[in-house]
C-alpha cells in the first residue's frame, strides 16, 4: 500500500483559538519506522495547557494535540522487527530522543539530555526538521522503537489514556516503592488521579484520595481507595496529619502545598505532577521537620511504559472514559476545565 502523507487532523490555529479540522502532513514511511492507523486519542489537561499557551514557551501553531494515541499497524518500513500490520499499538507523549545520553541509555528517554531533549509528540521539531503533529489525526508515523503494544485484555479506547495519564502516576508509583505497607495519597481524582487510584491499589498500597469535595467518592472507592477525604474541610488536614509516606499531586492548578506536606510522614515525599502556569511556594519548615522531600516527575521511559501497560493487562486496568467525535473537542475542552468528566474523555478518530 502507499502511505498517506497528508492525513486529516483537529488543530488549533492560535492561543486560545477552538480547534478545528485540517490537513497535516505525515512524512514518508522510513526503514525503522511504523504508520499506525490511529482509532483513539484522549484528551490529557496538557494539550489543554499547551493550546492555552500556559506553559511559557507560546507554542509553534497551528497545534495538532493529543499524546494518548492507540491504534493499530497500517504500514511497516523494511528494517522493522517489532511490529506488524495488525498490531493494537499506542503512542505517547514522544516519538524521539538523542538515544544516546546516559538518560536514554538507561531508557529514561522522557528526560533525555541530548541537544533536543526528548522530542515530543506535538508542538515540537522532529529529527527531520518538520514539526510534529500529535493523535487528534487519523495516521501516524513513528519510530518503531517510540510505539508501545497495547495488550490484548485491554480495549484500545479506554487504553489509549494510560499512554499518558497511566504511565504520569505507575512511574512515580513505581520509583517511591507504593506497595503493602505503604500509604499513599493521591491529590485531585481527575484523568490522571483516577488511574493512579487503580494502580497504587493494584500495586497493594493502601489508597487515600484527596479531593476538593466528597462529591466522587463513590467512584473513588470503586476504583480502588482505601479512603476518600473532602480538601475543602479542614479536620482533613488535622486528621492525616503525619500519615502519609507518598503523596501524588495530580491537580492542574495552584494549591497550598504547605497544607499537603503537612500530611507526611517522617521522610515522606510529595511527587508533583500536575503542572499549573505559576511557580510554587514552598516554605523552608514544610520540609525541614521531617526531613520530607518534594519531586517532580515526569510520564516514564519508552521500557517503563511498556511494562505499565503490561501491569495494566494483567489487572485488567484501564481509564474510565467518555467516547466522543472530533466535532465535539472544544465543549471537551471547556467541560475538562470545569472538572465535568468521568475521568477521561477520548476521542473517536474516525471522525475526524
Ligand atoms: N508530570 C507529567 O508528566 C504530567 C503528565 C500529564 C499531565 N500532567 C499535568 O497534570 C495535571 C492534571 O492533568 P489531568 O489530565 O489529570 O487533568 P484533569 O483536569 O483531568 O484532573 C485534574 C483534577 O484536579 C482536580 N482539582 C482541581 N483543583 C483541585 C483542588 N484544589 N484539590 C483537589 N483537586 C483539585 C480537578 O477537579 C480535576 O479532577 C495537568 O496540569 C497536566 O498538565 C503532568
Ligand atoms: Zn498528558
Amino acid at each position: 500500500m502507499t502511505t498517506p502523507t497528508s492525513v486529516a487532523a483537529y488543530a488549533a490555529p492560535a492561543p486560545k483559538a477552538p480547534l478545528e479540522r485540517t490537513t497535516i502532513p505525515r512524512r514518508e514511511l522510513g526503514a525503522h519506522d511504523i504508520l499506525i492507523d490511529i482509532k483513539y486519542a484522549g484528551i490529557c489537561h496538557s494539550d489543554i495547557h499547551t493550546v492555552r499557551a500556559e506553559w511559557g514557551d507560546g507554542g509553534n501553531f497551528p497545534i495538532v494535540p493529543g499524546h494518548e494515541i492507540a491504534g493499530v499497524v497500517a504500514a511497516t518500513g523494511s528494517a522493522v522487527t517489532r511490529y506488524q500490520v495488525g498490531d493494537r499499538v499506542g503512542v505517547g507523549c514522544f516519538v524521539d530522543s538523542c538515544r544516546e545520553c546516559d538518560n536514554c541509555r538507561a531508557g529514561l528517554e522522557q528526560y533525555c539530555t541530548g541537544e533536543s531533549g526528548n522530542i515530543g509528540t506535538y508542538n515540537a521539531t522532529g529529527r527531520d526538521g518538520q514539526p510534529t503533529y500529535g493523535g487528534y489525526s487519523t495516521h501516524l508515523v513513528v519510530d518503531e522503537h517510540y510505539a508501545l503494544r497495547i495488550p490484548d485484555a485491554l480495549p484500545l479506547d479506554a487504553a489509549a489514556p494510560l499512554l499518558c495519564a497511566g504511565i504520569t502516576l505507575y512511574s512515580p508509583l513505581a520509583h517511591w516503592k507504593a506497595g503493602p505497607g505503604k500509604k499513599v495519597a493521591v491529590v485531585g481524582l481527575g484523568g490522571l488521579g483516577h488511574m493512579g487510584v487503580q494502580i497504587a491499589h493494584a500495586m497493594g498500597a493502601e489508597v487515600t484520595v484527596l479531593s476538593q469535595s466528597l462529591r466522587k467518592k463513590d467512584d473513588g472507592l470503586r476504583l480502588g481507595a482505601d479512603h476518600y477525604y473532602a480538601t475543602s474541610d479542614p479536620a482533613t488536614f488535622e486528621a492525616l496529619a503525619g500519615s502519609f509516606d507518598l503523596i501524588l499531586n495530580t491537580v492542574s492548578a495552584d494549591l497550598d502545598l504547605n497544607a499537603y506536606l503537612g500530611l507526611l510522614r517522617t521522610d515522606g515525599t510529595l511527587v508533583q505532577v500536575g503542572a499549573p502556569e505559576r511557580p510554587l511556594a514552598i516554605a523552608p519548615f514544610a520540609l525541614i521537620p521531617g526531613r520530607k522531600s518534594f519531586a517532580g516527575s515526569m510520564i516514564g521511559g519508552i521500557a517503563e511504559t511498556q511494562e505499565m501497560l503490561d501491569f495494566c493487562g494483567e489487572h485488567g486496568l484501564s481509564a474510565e472514559i467518555e467516547v466522543i467525535g472530533a466535532e465535539q473537542i472544544n465543549e471537551a475542552y471547556e467541560r475538562v476545565l470545569a472538572s465535568d468528566v468521568r475521568y477521561r474523555f477520548v476521542i473517536d478518530t474516525s471522525t475526524i
